[in-house]
């Protein structure tokens, strides 16, 4: 289960108090943000509408449990009264916020306000790339660097979430977006055709075995139908790949016969080169060299970011960026979350000065690297909350 098992509390073994909650309920995964208020903070608890002079201290909190523990999820609210009983309204968004919205109801009394899922993928992404330091990042050949956001030359871009499908949306202000494309080949066919052919009972089994395995086992390449040679007329090296799983015809050799871990490799590689080119190429139609990737299919996994870094770099000859974001798979419940501020709550303002997320256990944890820390985990990031 990834999840908090228990409330942080403010250090003084107070629970912390929570004065917002949003959700995004996608086919594969459920995300929660929300937010605490710093103890310090002499606001009414139950006051479910911040009404505040200036900035109110706390922390965002992330968490995401899989769709099909969506009971767990359940608990985990109401153990940890992320909703407060006069709170019976809250933002939720992904096709699960109408799939399931009776058993909100029904267990916890809850009406989920459903925001719409690409209005919420892109409010996120807008806020993080504006409001967090150090959010985006190229990661090429294994070297992950931070990128400098300006705010006043962000857009156009276009933003690809690979969740359990792929949208591709072009990004030109607040509010201002078109999907322009997308793909049912995406995170959930990794993990549905994976666990087919591995047996593997979790994802993150799953991204473990792939990063053991040796595409080339299964990958038919250009040498292999070249006799060894590139194909340099048309740009491809020998070692390219012509056919993925495309070695697998070529023997007698059964599904067992294979490791998982190769099966894994192979799969992995074509299914993030495949989304690396679609997004290239609605790029291409769209005039936009900056590419983000959001959603949880990435995971921030090495792989997985340098394939889809790769296959941007190759087919735009350099000319496009992908990039990636350190909240990817948060994008929808940050948005959700971020809805109140339009309908219920007056004008909040998330303050632009969110520092780089810290560990929601132990903020003072001195091994703490924003370049490596797996975003999985739970976490939580400071940051203020006024009223505009
Ligand atoms: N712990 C996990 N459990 C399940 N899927 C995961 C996990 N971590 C990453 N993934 C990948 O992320 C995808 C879901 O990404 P997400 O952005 O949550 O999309 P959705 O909104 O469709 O759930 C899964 O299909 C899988 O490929
Ligand atoms: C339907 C969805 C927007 C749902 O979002 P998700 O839960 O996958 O994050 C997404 O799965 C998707 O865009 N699928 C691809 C549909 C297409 O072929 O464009």
């Amino acid at each position: 289960m990834d999840c908090l098992r228990e409330i942080e509390t403010d250090g003084n073994s107070n629970p912390i108090q929570i004065s917002r909650l949003a959700l995004d309920i996608g086919g594969s995964l459920i995300k929660l943000v929300y937010f605490s208020r710093d103890s310090g903070d002499h606001e009414d608890p139950l006051n479910d509408s911040v009404r505040i002079s200036n900035g109110v201290n706390g922390r965002l909190h992330f968490a995401k449990f899989e769709t099909t523990n969506i009971n767990d999820c359940l608990q985990f609210i109401s153990a940890n009264k992320l909703f407060f009983g006069v709170t019976i309204h809250l933002k939720a968004t992904g096709g699960g916020a109408y799939k399931f919205s009776d058993l909100f109801k029904e267990k916890l009394g809850i009406s989920l306000e459903k925001e719409d899922e690409m209005d919420c993928l892109v409010t996120g992404a807008n806020f993080l790339l504006k409001a967090v330091n150090h959010e985006a990042f190229t990661y090429l050949n294994g070297q992950k660097e931070f990128v400098q956001i300006d705010h006043n030359d962000l857009y156009p871009y276009l933003l690809v979430n690979i969740g359990s499908g792929v949208s591709m949306i072009k990004v030109d202000g607040d509010g201002k977006f078109e999907r322009v494309s997308g793909t049912s080949v995406g995170g959930g066919t990794f993990w549905g055709l994976g666990k087919l052919l591995t047996k593997c009972q979790s994802f993150d089994e799953l991204l473990e075995l792939s990063q053991r395995g040796n595409n080339r086992v299964l990958d038919m390449l250009v040498g292999d139908i070249y006799g060894g040679m590139d194909y340099s007329k048309i740009g491809l090296s020998s070692t390219a790949i012509a056919s993925s799983f495309g070695r697998a015809i070529s023997n007698s050799n059964e599904l067992h016969d294979y490791k998982p871990e190769d099966v894994s490799r192979s799969l992995l590689r074509m299914i993030s080169n495949n989304i690396g080119q679609i997004s290239y190429l609605n790029a291409l139609q769209f005039g936009l060299k900056r590419i983000f990737f959001g959603g949880f299919f990435t995971r921030g996994h090495s792989y997985t970011m340098d394939t889809i870094s790769v296959a941007v770099h190759f087919w735009s000859k350099g000319e496009a960026k992908a990039m990636f974001l350190r909240h990817e798979g948060f994008l929808g419940a940050l948005g959700a979350f971020m809805s109140y501020e339009r309908h219920s709550l007056g004008d909040l303002m998330v303050n632009q000065s969110v520092q780089i997320p810290v560990d929601a256990s132990s903020s003072t944890d001195t091994n703490y690297n924003p370049l490596e820390r797996d975003l999985n985990e739970t976490e939580s990031m400071q940051c203020s909350v006024y009223q505009a």
